[in-house]
């Protein structure tokens, strides 16, 4: 079966994108496993699924490159409105999009007919360690000192409606996140799994961030995964809430604000190419 797709990325997380509107994708698990190796299929992080919802403007699903299925993703989100506004699916530059997360609304930035940045109102994070979930107990996990592998780490917790342990350490660079990722993504005491952020703190509005994600390993850039490594500085007393930050990631720039009542992130959202891939 041969299916059109679109290559989009979010400061290079990148996935591969199907408009399943009107025509459903079967086996999306095993799909995502084949089509995301950069080698023998088209290469990407994953890919995210563009669908009918009951309550929003669409619905999105998104797959890891290992399968499993995600509950949220911050850079796919915005590449999903940008698609639907393209495309003249939506007109509007205000547009919610259904996850399994719950809704989510997006403010569209375009130009001449095309989206070039969103700002997502991501949702307040979660912290109540069974929720996020996290093993461990307390009402909130800061700073909280954790055995992984041979060493200890003081982690904090955030969920954006997907886990997150963050990690402040004093550089991230030449981190060998191939070695210590699995080690957290697989940790006892994260029942779901999670995505590890490291983080490097260079001021009081600028962050640098490299993460290891649930499903998928390494990837230039975790949107959800900046939205919970600025509430965890915010909760490390290390940036202020309603204050704007700049998390630097591989594949490029978000800006963050964790304001009293939810998290919003900005950020640009790109299309690379389009093909017809056989299923
Ligand atoms: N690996 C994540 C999903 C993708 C999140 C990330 N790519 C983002 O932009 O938020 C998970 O399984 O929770």
């Amino acid at each position: 079966m041969l299916r059109k797709f679109i290559k989009m990325e979010g400061c290079g997380n990148d996935y591969i994108y199907f408009d399943c509107l009107n025509e459903d994708l079967p086996h999306p698990e095993q799909v995502s496993i084949t089509v995301s190796d950069r080698h023998f299929g088209i290469g990407g992080d994953g890919i995210v699924l563009i669908c009918t919802s009951d309550v929003a403007d669409a619905k999105m699903r998104m797959f890891n490159t290992d399968g499993s299925e995600g509950k949220m993703c911050g850079n796919a989100i915005r590449c999903v409105g940008k698609y639907l506004y393209d495309h003249k699916i939506v007109t509007k530059e205000s547009i919610d999009i259904e996850t399994l997360s719950g809704i989510k609304h997006l403010k569209l930035n375009a130009e001449n007919g095309q989206v070039q940045s969103v700002c997502v109102d991501m949702g307040a994070p979660i912290l109540e360690p069974k929720a996020i979930p996290v093993n461990l107990e307390g009402t909130q996990i800061v700073h909280q000192d954790i055995q992984i592998g041979r060493n200890s780490y003081p982690i904090t917790c955030v969920s954006m409606g997907n886990p997150h342990c963050i990690i402040f350490v004093e550089e991230v660079a030449s981190m060998e996140l191939e070695k210590i990722g699995p080690l957290f993504e697989h940790a006892e005491i994260f029942p779901e799994q999670v995505n590890t952020e490291f983080v490097r703190v260079i001021d009081e509005h600028t962050l640098e961030m490299r993460v290891w994600e649930r499903g998928s390993g390494e990837t230039l850039a975790c949107g959800t995964g900046a939205c919970a490594t600025v509430v965890a500085a915010v909760l490390n007393g290390i940036c202020k809430q309603n204050e704007e930050v700049t998390v630097k990631l591989r594949g490029g720039e978000l800006k963050i604000i964790h304001s009293d009542e939810t998290v919003y992130m900005t950020g640009a959202a790109r299309k690379t190419f389009e093909g017809v891939v056989e299923l």
